[in-house]
């Protein structure tokens, strides 16, 4: 293969997943990772990530669609994948009674060229707890436990659903490193996370799930981008709005007042920014409470969380207003 190319290690087409009762959690999801890539799931509760990832972990069969993992399919070629993937699902689940290192070597003896146990254990911070039962760890020593387990093998690929839920800010940093060296040693990943600075810090790509389908996806500051930043201050005493410049001159989309407080919505950050600035200056006055901020994947989330609310209000008769699934999926709302 040509040094350049793109090796995709992770391929999925159309995927889809019914559950038993009809319902469909994963629309017709179209994604690809290439080796060495940390691609970051985000989503809405119940948007699907779970269902899609353990479509991709080979947990389940697809509905519909097609899922490759290094060139196999993961649930008919189990024996093919499974040695060469790190699994760390949401909730793990490990015997109680065990320790630490009795659990690892209890894994260690499922897996081919198994890591030794101490180093699992130092890589995850947790050789310090190795005698102790897991029973007795914290919520977040046992994530970092499912960490250890998911590392124990070297995987090629490693699918991390939630890691750093219930860490606090070192574990989770620390998490961080750790996810950053395997990167950097080659192993791709792929990364379900409610926590967006997460997704920021360690995504070379991500997608936002939405009702089973892909809202947006691209690099990081490809999704932001296509959000517009805030801006927003408190009128001076004795001016209204009108006495500013005219805002939709400034690039300006959208503004409300509350009191005195103007928050306005603006895709050129610093034409307005400056124009506003420029216009307090010339008229002698401050801009008390400024608060200018680009947009982020905050921004890009709740925006896609705010038209969720909106559509949660339509009822099923009205249906999603362009996508033939969706229609599908309310028709069948509809009929039940
Ligand atoms: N076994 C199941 N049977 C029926 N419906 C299910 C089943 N498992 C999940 N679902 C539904 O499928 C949808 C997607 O769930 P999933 O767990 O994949 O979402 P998620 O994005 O991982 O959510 P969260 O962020 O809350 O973990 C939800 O509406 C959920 O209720």
């Amino acid at each position: 293969m040509n040094a350049n190319e793109r090796e995709e290690v992770i391929q999925v087409t159309d995927l889809r997943r019914v559950y038993g009762g009809g319902f469909e959690a994963v629309r017709g999801i179209t994604l690809s990772v290439a080796r060495g890539e940390l691609f970051a799931l985000l989503g809405t509760n119940g948007a699907g990530k779970t269902s899609t990832m353990e479509l991709l972990e080979g947990l389940a069969p697809p509905t519909g669609g097609r899922v490759r993992i290094l060139g196999h399919d993961p649930y008919e070629e189990r024996a093919a994948v499974r040695p060469r993937i790190g699994v760390m699902l949401q909730e793990g689940g490990f015997p109680s009674e065990l320790t630490v290192t009795e659990t690892v070597r209890m894994w260690a003896g499922c897996t081919t060229g198994a890591r030794p146990t101490g180093e699992a254990l130092e890589l995850v911070g947790l050789a310090h707890r190795a005698g102790v039962r897991v029973k007795q760890l914290s919520g977040g020593e046992k994530r970092r436990l499912d960490l250890a387990l998911a590392l124990l093998g070297r995987p090629e690929i490693l699918f991390l659903d939630e890691p750093t839920t219930g860490l606090d800010a070192e574990g989770r940093m620390r998490t961080w490193e750790l996810v950053r060296e395997l990167r950097a040693e080659g192993t791709t990943v792929l990364l379900t996370t409610h926590y967006l600075e997460e997704a920021e810090e360690l995504a070379d790509r991500l997608a936002i799930l939405h009702e089973g389908r892909i809202a947006v996806s691209g690099t990081p500051a490809e999704v932001t981008a296509a959000q517009p930043s805030r801006m927003s201050f408190e009128l001076p005493e004795g001016y209204f709005l009108g006495d500013l410049p005219p805002l939709r001159e400034l690039g300006v989309r959208d503004h409300e007042t509350t009191g005195r407080t103007v928050r306005l919505r603006t895709h050129e950050l610093q034409r307005t920014a400056t124009a506003l600035l420029l216009w307090a200056e010339r008229t002698h006055v401050e801009l008390r409470s400024l608060d200018i901020r680009s947009a982020s994947l905050e921004e890009a989330f709740l925006h896609i969380a705010r038209e969720a609310r909106q559509d949660t209000g339509r009822t099923p008769h009205d249906g999603p207003r362009d996508d033939r699934a969706a229609s599908t999926a309310a028709g069948k709302e509809a009929a039940a």
